[in-house]
């Protein structure tokens, strides 16, 4: 059946209107914030059913008429290892590239670097993890081994001036409470100090395990991203286990090493957590978060892990902080409801389910 929207409340207004009283003891917060939406491709990766082509597309397109400054369109890997994105230069030629917005694509070495800029794209990310275990599982090789991708890529992406941005997650309960997503040129791991309680990929399998990691520390790994040239690090919680006070003290680690302008968020709500440590990381200065339309997402190397942030959520609770993100909330819903119904499932997003009647 589909979905019957009311008309959007009119009450946003008034919120926004209301951020000087209401926002006055909440800190210092930023005037605008870059939201990256990753639906088309953190999002739809994780779905067992191949979405047509023509679905993503429109749902790209639907996406950048509703303002998203960052697109994240799909993931130029193997197709043995995600199908769902085996028709990514399709998706990527086929989207209407709109002015001022990027659509940057996943690209985890030299062969998927290269068909990207063959589609035509203009920023990649390179992604890694701060686990072994989940490194290997994810891109079967080493740590070491993924660097040394990285380094071929932003040296060619340098050749070719392409952006690239920079993804790594982290499975450390001290978020990048669940995983560091590091974007821009390079995307990095925050290190928490060693006194941290960590849960680490290899050990969540066991129900959240604290373990001291073996692996490199979230910090020194964000610092080596931000050196080799990425403009933004996201710091992602791929797994959605961190809380409000792990959000805290790890930016508080990173931001030692990285500035906070380069810096952004990407949360996943396993824990329902997604919201409240993403407003602890705009109390702290940071002004780009990643999210996803309809809460969509899931690593399909990282079991258990559940959707992104919705972008819904997120757009409205900016809103009425009056934060501005160019996002139009009414049509961002309207994508949300169409990829919803394309793919039958409820949204995630509790903003469009308050405002929606079936
Ligand atoms: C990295 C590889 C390719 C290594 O996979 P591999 O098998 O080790 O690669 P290989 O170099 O040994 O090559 C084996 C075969 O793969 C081919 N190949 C090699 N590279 C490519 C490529 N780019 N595109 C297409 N094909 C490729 C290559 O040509 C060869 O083909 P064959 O000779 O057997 O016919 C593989 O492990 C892979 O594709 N992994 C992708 C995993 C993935 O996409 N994970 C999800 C994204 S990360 C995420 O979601 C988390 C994040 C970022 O969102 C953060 C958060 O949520 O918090």
């Amino acid at each position: 059946m589909a979905t019957v929207r009311k008309a959007f409340p009119q009450r946003l207004v008034g919120l926004a209107s209301l951020r000087a009283a209401s926002t006055s003891s909440m800190g210092t917060l930023p005037k605008r914030v870059k939201i990256v939406e990753v639906g088309p491709r953190d999002g739809l990766q994780n779905e067992k059913s191949i979405v047509p082509t023509p679905v993503k597309i429109k749902l790209i397109d639907m996406l950048s008429e509703a303002g998203l400054p960052v697109i994240e369109a799909t993931s130029f890997v193997s197709p043995k290892w995600v199908p769902q994105m085996a028709d990514h230069s399709d998706v990527l030629k086929g989207i209407q590239k709109f002015p001022g917005i990027n659509y940057p694509v996943l690209t985890p070495n030299m062969k998927g670097f290269e068909e990207a800029v063959a589609a035509g794209a203009k920023e990649v990310s390179i992604f890694g993890a701060a686990s072994e275990l989940f490194t290997r599982k994810n891109v079967n090789c080493s740590i070491e081994e993924s660097f040394q991708r990285f380094d071929g890529v932003m040296q060619a992406a340098r050749a070719a001036s392409i952006s690239v941005r920079g993804t790594m997650w982290h499975s450390v309960r001290g978020m990048a409470p669940g995983c560091c997503v590091l974007r821009g040129c390079c995307a990095l791991v925050c290190a928490p100090p060693p006194s941290w309680p960590i849960t680490t990929f290899e050990k969540q399998k066991s129900k959240l395990t604290e373990v001291v990691p073996s692996q490199p520390p979230p910090k020194q790994v964000a610092k080596k991203l931000y050196s080799m040239g990425c403009y933004e690090i996201s710091l992602g919680d791929t797994i959605g286990v961190g809380t409000p006070g792990l959000m805290k003290d790890m930016l508080t680690a990173v931001l030692h090493e990285v500035p906070v302008a380069a810096l952004a968020v990407h949360c996943h709500d396993t824990y329902g957590q997604a919201l409240a440590n993403t407003l602890v990381a705009l109390q702290m200065g940071v002004s780009v978060v990643d999210s996803s339309v309809a809460g969509l997402g899931g690593c399909p190397y990282a079991k258990g892990a559940s959707g992104n942030l919705a972008t819904e959520d997120l757009v409205y609770m900016l809103t009425g902080l009056g934060i501005h993100t160019g996002v139009n909330l009414q049509k961002l819903l309207e994508a949300g409801d169409f990829i919803c119904q394309a793919l039958n499932r409820k949204t995630s997003s509790k903003v469009a389910q308050a405002t929606c009647k079936l």
